[in-house]
């Protein structure tokens, strides 16, 4: 069962999340000496940029020099496109890190999309070595309109994938088309997921998403967002959350 918590505002939220990656990173780092992070893009690199650096000065023992930083997907443009997710992140977040910042594990923006995906699978793999599928610390997804998560779209094939960590697409329906994606038996295989969704346009799919009834295979994206032994939480703020009737703890 998700975790709801509705912020009134996203800089409220924005605050709660970064204090939250904050908390995880001081945990993560004092029990096994590193944090493992996966950033999505779209809205979440404004909100981190604008709160994360501020919680973590607060939190001293979150050390971003022991992150491990990955993309829970990508958009194949060059990393100085505006499109570009981790371009956005260069610019606007790790810029405010003090050397040495985290260490970050780049999607190849040079190569096709096969490539790019079989190239962070296998960035991937050296760091989780032993691991089937990489356990991280913590996944910051966001959520579309249209219900999807990472570049993961309603009624794709890439929601069947169940052999590789990583994978690609070149029609995605929300531009840039050429894509590479974490798949949903690495999202699921996290330690703990959280989930950001702000704005009235997503009140409709964050109810379909937390309120239909719970089938084997949904039809949306983020529906499928179910952590085999890791923690799911969504934070909201009250325009996504407005259309909701489930119980959510309200955050001042
Ligand atoms: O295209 C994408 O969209 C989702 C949602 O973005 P948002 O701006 O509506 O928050 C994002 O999580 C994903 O990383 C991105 O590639």
């Amino acid at each position: 069962m998700a975790a709801v918590s509705v912020f009134p505002s996203p800089a409220e939220l924005g605050a709660a999340l970064a204090r939250s990656v904050a908390e995880a990173a001081a945990e993560a780092v004092a029990s096994g000496g590193r944090f493992t992070l996966g950033l999505s893009g779209g809205s979440l690199v404004a909100l981190l940029a604008r709160e994360l650096p501020a919680a973590l000065r607060a939190a001293p023992g979150a050390e971003p020099s022991r992150w491990l930083l990955a993309f829970c997907d990508e958009r194949l443009v060059p990393p100085e496109h505006p499109d570009s997710t981790g371009g956005a992140y260069r610019s606007q977040l790790l810029s405010q890190f003090a050397p040495p910042g985290p260490r970050v594990l780049w999607v190849s923006s040079g190569l096709g999309p096969a490539e790019a995906a079989r190239d962070y699978e296998e960035q991937l793999r050296r760091e989780f070595p032993g691991e089937a599928t990489p356990r991280f610390d913590l996944l910051l997804l966001g959520v579309g309109p249209d219900g999807h998560t990472c570049s993961l779209f309603p009624g794709h094939a890439l929601l069947q994938e169940q052999n590789s960590l990583i994978s690609f697409l070149e029609d995605s329906p929300k531009p840039p088309p050429r894509r590479v994606t974490m798949t949903l038996p690495l999202l699921n295989a996290a330690r703990a997921l959280l989930v950001v969704a702000t704005g009235a346009s997503k009140a409709p799919v964050i109810k379909r998403i937390l309120e239909e009834p719970r089938e084997e295979a949904p039809s949306l994206p983020a529906a499928r967002l179910r952590p085999r032994s890791g923690r799911l939480r969504w934070l909201l703020d009250r325009e996504a959350a407005e259309e909701l009737r489930l119980p959510r703890e309200e955050c001042p």
